[in-house]
């Protein structure tokens, strides 16, 4: 499968360019960085610390969109729901790790789905998604007088919050007590906010130094506590995840499909 990595340069771009050259039955047919980038014309093999691969990173999307079976997309939302009316276009998979979309933004990545193959979640590794398993079993499992909390921690170049996990996890809780997130969701909390409202689903978020990403999901009963947490330390197991959600994707119908599905969960 041909595929090209979109943001090639960045920190999960250069890990998704590494996973793709180690996974038989893929090719890195491509590049793309954002204009003006310093990487534009380099090898995306050397800004990924390969071995040169021969492809050049470039900024024409559209050349790029047109000879090629499927895109990995770590960007962010402008450009990722650009790249979506293109892959829509183009009629090749799409697979979105992008996190910090608007509701606007989800609309318009709905509308491509019609015609493209979009695997998209705010986590692809094995282990978050098993944890959103979890986390919709124990939710549904516990009563109204288990408080639930979403806790995490990124580096400090993140620009997102709460994280695109922390809302995968939140809506999982929610779903297991059959509410709607939207409805429960607690992003804030300062000065005098009361007691807790019963049902809440309260979003914690820290920043700081290089964390790859740490997530935890805390179920505060009376007398009792279930912590259930994940920490990643490599961002292969993101990269991983979406290469094999690439190829999972390769010749589905158009639509928009979760790393749940990839993953038979
Ligand atoms: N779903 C998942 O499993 C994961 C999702 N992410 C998400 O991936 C996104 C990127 O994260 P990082 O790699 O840490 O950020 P980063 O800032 O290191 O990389 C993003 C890259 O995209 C490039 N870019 C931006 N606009 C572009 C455009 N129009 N055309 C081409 N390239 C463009 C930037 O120049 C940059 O090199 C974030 O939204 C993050 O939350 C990160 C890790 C895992
Ligand atoms: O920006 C990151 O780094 C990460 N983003 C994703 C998110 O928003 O949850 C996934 C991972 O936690 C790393």
């Amino acid at each position: 499968m041909r595929i090209a990595v979109l943001g090639a340069a960045g920190r999960m771009g250069q890990a998704l360019t590494r996973a793709l050259a180690e996974t038989p039955g893929c090719e890195v047919a491509g590049g793309l960085e954002t204009k003006g980038s310093p990487a534009l014309g380099k090898d995306i093999g050397e800004v990924a610390g390969l071995e040169p691969l021969g492809v050049p990173i470039t900024d024409d999307a559209l050349s790029l969109f047109a000879g090629i079976d499927g895109v990995l997309d770590f960007t962010l939302p402008k450009a990722t729901v650009e790249f979506a009316a293109l892959a829509a276009q183009a009629r090749i998979v799409h697979v979105i790790g992008t996190t910090g979309f608007s509701d606007d933004d989800l609309a318009k990545l709905d509308a491509a789905a019609r015609h493209a193959t979009i695997v998209k979640a705010g986590n692809m590794s094995m282990g978050v998604n098993l944890m959103a398993a979890l986390t919709a079993r124990v939710a549904e499992t516990l009563g109204p007088e288990f408080d639930i909390e979403i806790l995490e921690m990124h580096h400090r170049h993140k620009r997102d919050a709460p994280s695109g996990t922390s809302l995968m996890l939140g809506d999982a809780a929610a779903k297991g007590r059959s509410v709607a997130l939207a409805e429960k969701s607690v992003r804030t909390r300062d000065g005098d906010t009361g007691p807790r409202r019963e049902g809440d689903i309260g979003f914690a978020a820290l920043r700081g130094g290089d964390v790859v990403g740490e997530h935890r999901v805390i179920f505060a009963g009376p007398g009792e506590r279930i912590e259930l947490a994940h920490i990643a330390s490599d961002r292969g197991i993101f990269a991983r995840g979406a290469v094999r959600a690439a190829l999972w994707a390769r010749g589905k119908p158009p639509g928009l499909y979760s790393m749940a599905d990839v993953l038979g969960l």
